[in-house]
């Protein structure tokens, strides 16, 4: 690995020309990403834009191609993954499909800190279970500790697995569309969490991925926007995340609006568009 370059301490992910390619088709890249201790990045793009790829690299689930990947300080081809992923927080639809339903959400957090899903002891120390609830709490799910995984609302279940992602204090914690399949309320409540924590210094960087501007929390500072494998821009959020930006990732002409450091979008309204004849 003569040649790699060596890790920017002060850098969690660190992607150089990263670029993810399978049966000759590029799925995404290449990429040149850079994120920081005290930020928290939204990756926003369409179906298929290539944002859960790049999660699965972040995440250390899955190798690039080719570039250059280092996160924690640690280079990919020169490190144990499994290592590198106990010390990453993960919640994605994968993982969702893969709990259980007779786990009990306590157990569900805890198991987190062993690196496994389902329960795999008879008793958990106190300690473990006193985490556990705190965690709950902190996405407003502690009343929830004692159910059965699989009678939780999709809503519910969402907050859940972002608990037990935080359980094992990460220093990393990734979120791949958090509030995808929930109601308004849901997608509201889980929002105003999210956007608690982002503001919480002592709470890990964070990336979050979504098709919806308005699911991005107050509080985020950066995007990274994607369409069909490339970046569109990245940077700060209020620089990236603009009407024609939007419009060049989704390839149509979008209106954005920004209420109470909220965003909100809609194709724009152009008269006589859809009208016959
Ligand atoms: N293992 C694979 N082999 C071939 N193509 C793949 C593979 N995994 C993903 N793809 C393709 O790569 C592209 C990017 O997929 P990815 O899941 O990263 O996109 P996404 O932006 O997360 O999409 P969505 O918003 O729909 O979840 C898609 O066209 C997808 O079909």
């Amino acid at each position: 690995m003569e040649g790699v370059a060596q890790p920017d301490p002060d850098l969690l992910i660190e992607f150089e020309d990263v670029l993810v390619r399978r049966g000759g088709n590029v799925l995404v890249g290449p990429v040149t990403w850079k994120v920081e201790l005290d930020e928290r990045w939204v990756v926003l793009g369409p179906n298929g834009a290539g944002k859960t790829t790049l999660l699965r690299i972040a995440a250390a689930e899955t190798f690039p191609t080719s570039g250059t990947a280092h996160v924690l300080g640690e280079t990919f081809g020169r490190t144990d993954l499994s290592e590198l992923r106990t010390r990453i927080g993960l919640s994605s639809a994968a993982l969702a499909n893969r709990v259980p339903f007779d786990e009990k959400v306590v157990d569900l957090v805890i198991s987190a800190g062993y690196g496994v899903l389902g329960r795999w002891r008879e008793r958990y120390d106190a300690m473990d279970t006193d985490r556990a609830i705190e965690m709950l709490e902190s996405l407003g799910a502690e009343h929830l500790a004692d159910r059965s995984y699989g009678t939780l609302s999709e809503g519910e279940r969402k907050r859940v697995l972002i608990a037990r992602a935080l359980m094992t204090d990460p220093e990393l914690l990734l979120l791949d569309e958090p509030a995808a399949g929930l109601d308004l309320g849901g997608r509201e409540e889980l929002v105003a969490r999210l956007g608690v924590l982002a503001v919480d210094p002592d709470a890990p960087a964070t990336v979050l991925i979504t098709h919806h501007v308005e699911e991005i929390p107050p509080g985020f500072t950066h995007a990274l926007l994607l369409k069909e494998g490339a970046v569109v821009a990245q940077g700060l959020l209020d620089d990236v995340i603009t009407g024609e930006n939007l419009s060049e990732a989704f390839s149509q002409s979008i209106t954005l609006d920004k209420v109470d450091g909220r965003f909100f979008a809609r194709r724009t309204w152009e008269p006589g568009r859809h009208r016959r004849g």
